[in-house]
């Protein structure tokens, strides 16, 4: 079998009860705890009470109106007692409605406010947390985790307190009414309760099995689609196919093994019910033989005893559910825990429009604490400077750029903007005025203009056009069926790199940041493509303060300083023309692109 594929995606395992998170969940249930309390008040009052008392109500017919032990039936007694029994249902259906209607409102709000905060906090986190996960593992948490607590909220917490105080209600009736028989009837709940909380334990592993072969499947499937043009490239369509086939069988193998518990438990229930009816019947026969209780005692015990194992039926699976939704507090808790790599100072301000003079200062750097990316890096550049940072792979050229927009921490030295530490300013003051263009272009899904926007949401139409044309993009955007409102599909998958990086440039001038930091796409694009980037970029870059990850040597030849790197370390930096004056690195790096064109 391949083992291409291992998928270590998060799974819905069930955790021990955790007083500790509950009360944390709780705290989402508060701003609508009046309404709960409406809820809660309406189905004991009216609810409960009234399915308490027809039984009694029934009992009460029997004895009084049909059967009386003294004298005869009274058939308008009958029909009073049927009435306010009539009445009683007819409140019940409300208050059950009601009961209904309300907890799945606030099931949803509380569900809504939850993914809302959960969202909210990992737009604040930084880099470095998605640099640990798979985009799919978080995106498991917003959303089935999140799920899977949904049905607490909106059935759980309401209904078990109902369901609970119902059990008490009719324990107390039935001891009150008839204290041997509500006895001998109660044998059979410890007997029931042990057979159910072991078999419960099988089946939720075995519905815990399903579900991590279900999560599997969706990581696969997420995978295969993300990674189809390379599955198709190398045609590995078959192999991928034999893997998806032997994950599918194995899931729906699972699925039956756990539906056939499943489907035990049911007819155990009735066993055991069947067993508390039948010493009821016998006792309670009896009872009445010899005169100790009556027809109408033994009719509303029957009634009493069939609704006593529906709440423990239903709390048994609300237990089930709650061990499940515990690992998914725990799972969420546990994102929402996590705090900003980049924390924003409590006393941070906003930092002024920028001029645009950038300083690094004996700069340290490493994604891993033993694993240095940059090493007392020291760089000082003037505003409206452009400067193109060159070096082989992994040299550190994107990483002085994302220490310059705060992705994340230098480890020792300092940044400085304008003079200031960027770690004293707002996030949000120091990166709105930085531009920044990726290699892999991001286009989200939504018109042109939408995307040309998207740095700057209150620009008019006519300013995105003149930022089309200004980089250049306008004509082959004018070309497009829907001009500036053309739907691209999410990625832009339908856009050319060239089109991309053209977007990319007019969505960063229409922007204006004083900065601008490009990271230079280099993948080969036609010659014609190549002068019209050329010309957009000349544009873009004019009177900002620009870093260039370059790969063109048309871009590099350009710039105002060439940083050289070199394993983290600054190895030459000055102009063009004086390094290619002196041997080195950089003569070293142009004389190999040089020969690599020609060859
Ligand atoms: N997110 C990350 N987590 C861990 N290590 C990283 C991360 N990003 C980069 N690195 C490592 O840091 C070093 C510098 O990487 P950087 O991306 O700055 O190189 P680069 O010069 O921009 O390379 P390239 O030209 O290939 O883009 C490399 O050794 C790289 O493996």
């Amino acid at each position: 079998m391949s083992r291409q594929f291992v998928y270590q995606d998060d799974e819905l395992i069930e955790k021990p009860f955790n007083w500790k998170q509950m009360r944390r969940l709780l705290i989402f249930v508060k701003p609508y705890k009046s309404a709960v309390a409406r809820v809660v008040f309406v189905m004991t009052v009216f609810g409960m009470l009234a399915r308490l008392a027809i039984p009694l109500l029934m009992s009460f017919a029997i004895d009084k109106a049909i059967h009386p032990q003294e004298g005869s039936g009274s058939l308008s007694l009958l029909i009073t007692i049927v009435a306010v029994m009539l009445a009683l249902y007819g409140l019940r259906w409300w208050a059950q409605k009601y009961t209904i209607e309300q907890t799945n409102g606030i099931g949803q709000k509380v569900i809504f406010d939850l993914r809302a905060a959960l969202f909210r906090h990992i737009q604040s986190l930084s880099f470095r947390f998605f640099d640990k996960r798979p985009a799919g593992s978080v995106l498991v948490r917003v959303t089935n985790d999140v799920n899977s607590l949904q049905d607490m909220f909106t059935n759980g917490v309401v209904n078990s307190a109902i369901d609970i105080m119902q059990l008490i209600g009719i324990t107390i009736i039935l001891l009150v009414m008839e204290p041997t028989l509500g006895l001998a009837v109660m044998i059979t709940v410890p007997l029931m309760f042990l057979v159910s909380t072991a078999l419960r334990k099988k089946i939720r592993m075995a519905w815990q099995v399903v579900r991590i072969k279900q999560s599997r499947i969706n990581a696969h499937l997420n995978e295969s689609i993300q990674g189809i043009r390379v599955t198709q490239a190398f045609a590995q369509e078959k192999e991928n196919i034999g893997f998806f086939d032997r994950m599918n069988s194995s899931s729906i193998r699972s699925w039956n093994t756990a539906s056939a518990l499943n489907q035990l438990f049911g007819p155990i229930i009735e066993i055991t019910s069947a067993i508390g009816t039948l010493i009821l019947l016998l006792y309670g026969t009896y009872l009445i033989q010899s005169g100790a209780m009556t027809v109408g005692v033994l009719v509303a015990f029957i009634t009493y005893v069939g609704s006593f194992w529906e709440p423990i039926t239903r709390l048994g699976n609300m237990y089930s559910q709650l061990l499940i939704s515990m690992s998914s507090a725990e799972r969420i808790f546990e994102f929402m825990d996590e705090t900003p790599a980049v924390p924003e100072k409590k006393d941070a301000y906003p930092i002024a429009k920028l001029r645009g003079d950038v300083r690094l200062e004996g700069v340290t750097f490493g994604y891993e604490a033993d694993r240095p990316a940059l090493k007392e890096v020291e760089l000082d550049v003037k505003a409206g400077m452009s400067v193109a940072l060159v070096g082989h792979t992994g040299s550190g050229k994107s990483t002085i750029v994302n220490l310059i927009c705060r992705f994340y921490d230098t480890v020792e030295g300092r940044v400085l903007i304008d003079g200031t530490d960027i770690r004293d300013v707002t996030i949000d003051s120091l990166r709105s005025q930085i531009g920044i263009v990726l290699q892999d272009t991001f286009i989200f899904s939504g018109t042109i203009r939408d995307n040309i926007r998207y740095g700057r949401p209150d620009a008019t139409d006519a300013e995105v056009e003149a930022a089309a044309r200004s980089v250049r993009a306008h004509d082959f955007i004018a070309d497009l069926p829907r001009g500036y409102d053309t739907e691209v599909e999410e990625r832009g998958n339908a856009l050319s790199v060239g089109q991309r990086q053209l977007l990319s440039f007019a969505r960063a001038l229409l922007a204006d940041p004083r900065i601008l930091v490009l990271d230079e796409a280099t993948a080969s694009i036609d010659t014609e493509t190549e002068l019209r980037i050329q010309e957009a970029l000349a544009t873009l870059l004019e009177g900002r303060t620009s870093f260039i990850v370059a790969h063109r040597l048309s871009t590099i030849r350009h710039a105002d300083q060439i940083v050289v790197l070199d394993h983290g370390e600054i190895k030459e930096i000055g102009n063009h023309e004086e390094l290619m004056k002196r041997p080195g690195h950089y003569r070293n790096l142009v004389d190999a692109q040089y020969r690599f064109l020609s060859a």
